[in-house]
């Protein structure tokens, strides 16, 4: 099953390349390429697939667009978030699914929002013991479909009814059970140690780092008008289309949350989470979408001993974590600098960034954080601030406020489309960076390949 290369080899395809940044050790990794299907508002076009079905076409698309043959691959990793018990590996289910020989082994990952990028940074990892030389990496979520449980008690009720013995047991435990049937649990976009929803934390948190409701609302219309230009300019060539059968088959080419408005329409839109003062509202937060990636991940001597001709480098990455309370959404700020200086790189050094949007207000509030000496001095120990990332280097072609967020999806999209744009606009390196759940975030260090 596996093939690695030699040491020997290894260490040849190493000096041939591009210089590594900073102290990276191993083989160079290679992003051979990378697909995603249309990220959809959930509830339209997906609704009635399930998301094991979604991660199958993105990794149908992924053999059909590079033309890697099954035998190539040692391992498929796949993100996702809120599981559907039914495919609980959903890597498995979605390669056996798509056709993929049942000998590759396949596993499941989930770190909230950044799901997808675990599975990246496992592949990388088995890149680099030598465990593989091909990996896929993806991730997928649909948010049309939740799991929604009976409450604890009708659970615990239902799980007693085999072990009652009498009738009058029976009749008992069964009038528990349609008691307690009309309050379901329904999963909930929040902490689960504090109880707050990522909205309601955005909410306070664009209101600590003084970022108004206007400025949330003018990077909101940004993000729309840089995806409508990149989809119109044919950027978005990572979607491949997924057919959805039914009453009425459609073939769904495109995303559809991209929506261009005006500040005078968005001011008028209520706060969706803190009320009524709040600042966060449908138009600047990201709204819940269905979609799902994959990426093909080399070492770069086995995609160039196959043909292959590599998108990027993956130089590294970095995670961190903090307060789920009051930095739940920070970890950009504390990432960026991190992945950066241990690359042995400068602010200035980066061409490229592309930051998860969860919401407006929490993109413009780690810029601040950034760029403020009490915050990089008191939390993160810096002599001093970091300093303001160039605003031209962010998310040319949008970003999850209107491309959508599909949880588990969105990091193998951040990375296509931040290795997209370094080949568009000649630069070298790019750092993308997100946070999730948790407190947690990560960022990646990207280099253009070939340069
Ligand atoms: C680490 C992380 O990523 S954390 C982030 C995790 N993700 C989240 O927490 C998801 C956050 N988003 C949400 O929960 C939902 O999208 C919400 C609650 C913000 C909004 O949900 P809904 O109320 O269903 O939104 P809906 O689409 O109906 O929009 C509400 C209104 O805003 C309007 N609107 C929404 N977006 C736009 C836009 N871009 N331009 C103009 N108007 C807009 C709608 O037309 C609608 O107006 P109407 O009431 O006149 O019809």
């Amino acid at each position: 099953m596996l093939r690695a290369v030699s040491r020997s080899s290894q260490c040849a395809a190493r000096a041939a390349s591009t210089a590594p940044a900073g102290s990276q050790k191993g083989p160079n990794i290679v992003l051979v390429d990378s697909v995603r299907t249309p990220f959809v508002t959930s509830g339209t076009l997906f609704k009635d697939m399930m998301a094991v079905d979604l991660q199958k076409e993105a990794l149908r698309g992924l053999i059909r667009k590079t033309g890697v043959d099954y035998k190539l691959i040692d391992h498929v990793i796949c993100g996702t978030v809120i599981q559907e018990c039914k495919t609980s590996n959903i890597a498995r289910e979605a390669a056996l699914l798509a056709g993929f020989p049942d000998k590759i082994p396949c596993h499941t990952v989930t770190l909230a929002c950044i799901s997808s990028n675990v599975a990246m940074t496992e592949a990388m990892g088995m890149l680099s013991t030598g465990y593989a030389n091909a990996v896929i990496a993806g991730g997928t979520e649909l948010l049309s479909d939740v799991p929604i449980r009976y409450n604890r008690k009708a659970r615990k009720a239902m799980l007693g009814i085999q072990k009652a013995k009498t009738p009058m047991a029976k009749l008992q435990i069964g009038a528990e059970i349609v008691k307690n049937l009309l309050s379901p649990e329904l999963p909930a976009v929040a902490e689960f140690t504090s109880g707050e929803t990522m909205g309601h934390s955005g909410d306070r948190l664009a209101a600590t780092f003084g970022v108004s409701r206007r400025e949330q609302d003018e990077f909101a219309i940004r993000s729309h008008t840089l995806a409508e230009a990149a989809a119109r300019g044919g950027k978005m060539s990572d979607i491949v289309p997924v057919f959805v059968d039914g009453k009425k088959p459609v073939t769904v080419k495109a995303d559809n949350g991209i929506r261009v408005s005006t500040l005078e329409k968005l001011s008028t839109l209520k706060p969706a989470f803190v009320k009524p003062h709040g600042t966060v509202t449908a138009a600047n937060a990201s709204f819940l979408t269905d979609g799902a990636s994959a990426a093909l991940i080399m070492t770069e001597e086995y995609a160039l001993a196959n043909g292959f001709k590599p998108k990027a480098y993956l130089r590294g990455y970095q995670y961190v974590a903090q307060d789920p309370k009051d930095q739940l959404l920070l970890s950009p700020a504390y990432v960026i600098p991190k992945i950066i200086e241990k690359s042995g790189l400068k602010l200035s050094d980066i061409d490229v960034f592309e930051i998860h949007e969860a919401f407006a207000g929490q993109v413009l509030a780690n810029l601040n954080a950034l760029d403020s000496d009490h915050f990089c001095k008191t939390f993160m120990g810096r002599s001093g601030k970091f300093g303001r990332l160039d605003m031209e280097k962010i998310n040319r072609w949008g970003g999850s406020l209107s491309i959508g967020h599909p949880f588990g999806a969105t990091g193998v999209r951040l990375a296509t489309h931040a290795a997209g744009r370094l080949k568009e606009e000649k630069g070298r390196y790019a750092v993308i960076a997100a946070c999730a759940a948790g407190g947690h975030g990560v960022g990646m260090l990207i280099e253009a390949y070939g340069k």
